[in-house]
């Protein structure tokens, strides 16, 4: 793991809290285009370095994916590091009461939302502490697999010519509350789908939903398919996994798939499409934003379904080169644009 650089973000902010044990990291990337958005994910790290560089990677990414969809939010993310040990519901709502006292010192600066390992109910109480908090009323989860849904399918179209997912095989990595949504959806389009998630019990249920299959947690990326659609924790896409992958498209709802931007290179070396994550999972904020701003819900449709669109755009506009340097050259353009 490289070292961390804490200037990479506008703002880096650790919080203990004694009485709950809780550790978190927040990190705000940038406010160019409003406050920062982004979700809080709580897992376990192997180092306060691994959570504090998740931290600012995700927030970093929130940037652009903002930037990208247009929406009047800057780049945050938290990490909340799970310790292992078991809490009961009073003890976890005493963890988010103490995060919530962490957010609400940022007084509106970081907006936090759901993210892997947290729940609608945990954004309720981080509220209850006076934090300003989207994704508390509804789950953004089904908006961001139907964007990541049309993701895939622009993947597809640019990739293998073909108009729908009919026929092929989606391998969905983690089916929880957008990959599971996302293996229906694909599923419901005539593709065959093939799931993996670490719980077992989870993956079985989305497989039998879907007239799919479970494959291995240790399979599933390397596994034949036409679409690897990583749906669960980040940089699962790495040099040592590339010469392995046995698919033509890489376009799922998780942050941060790429271990470094010389992934997205090999991918194309070895005539694998890769579908920005940033761009196809950006439909969770695209519903806090519609939300905030009570539009109907055929603005909302409409607005998620124009990432399909963004993505054919941006695979065109990269004639074969980098996708992901396309979108992060109107990203800048858009911030540069606000900075004047
Ligand atoms: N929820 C949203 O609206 C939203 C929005 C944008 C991006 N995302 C991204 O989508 C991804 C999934 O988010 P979610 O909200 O569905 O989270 P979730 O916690 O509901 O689901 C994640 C699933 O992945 C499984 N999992 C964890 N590690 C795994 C592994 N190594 N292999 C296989 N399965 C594994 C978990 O058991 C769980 O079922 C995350 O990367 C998140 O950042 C989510």
């Amino acid at each position: 793991m490289s070292a961390i650089d804490p200037w990479a973000s506008e703002q880096v902010i650790t919080y203990a809290d004694r009485t709950t044990g809780l550790r978190a990291v927040i990190a705000i990337d940038d406010t160019t285009l409003g406050p920062g958005f982004g979700g809080v994910r709580w897992r376990p790290y192997p180092s306060t370095e691994a959570a504090v560089q998740e931290a600012q990677r995700l927030a970093r990414a929130m940037t652009y994916k903002h930037a990208l969809a247009e929406l009047p939010y800057g780049g945050a993310k938290s990490v909340i590091l799970a310790d292992g040990a078991p809490r009961d519901d009073a003890a976890r709502r005493a963890v988010f009461e103490a995060f919530g006292d962490a957010v609400a010192r940022t007084h509106g600066l970081y907006i936090p939302g759901v993210d892997m390992g947290t729940t609608l109910a945990d954004m309720e109480v981080i509220r209850s502490r006076g934090a300003r908090v989207y994704c508390a009323d509804a789950d953004p989860s089904p908006w961001t697999a139907r964007g990541a849904y049309v993701a895939m399918r622009a993947g597809v179209r640019h990739a293998c010519g073909a108009p729908t997912l009919d026929g092929l095989t989606v391998a969905v990595q983690g089916v929880g509350n957008v990959g599971g949504e996302l293996a229906r959806l694909a599923a419901r389009d005539g593709a065959r789908v093939l799931v993996a998630d670490v719980d077992a019990e989870r993956a079985a249920s989305v497989a039998a939903e879907c007239g799919g299959e479970v494959v291995g947690v240790a399979e599933v990326v390397t596994c034949e398919c036409d679409v690897l659609a990583p749906s669960a924790v980040a940089r699962v896409v790495t040099a040592d996994v590339i010469p392995l992958l046995r698919c033509r498209v890489v376009a799922g709802a998780a942050n941060d798939v790429l271990d470094d931007p010389s992934c997205e290179r090999a991918l194309a070396q070895r005539g694998i499409t890769f579908v920005p994550d940033f761009v196809a999972n950006a439909g969770g904020v695209i519903h806090e934003h519609a939300r905030a701003q009570a539009w109907t819900d055929q603005q909302l449709t409409e607005a998620v379904d124009a990432i399909g669109p963004r993505v054919t755009d941006l695979l065109e506009d990269a004639a074969g080169g980098s996708p992901v340097e396309a979108a992060l050259a109107r990203g800048r353009a858009r911030l540069a644009a606000a900075r004047r």
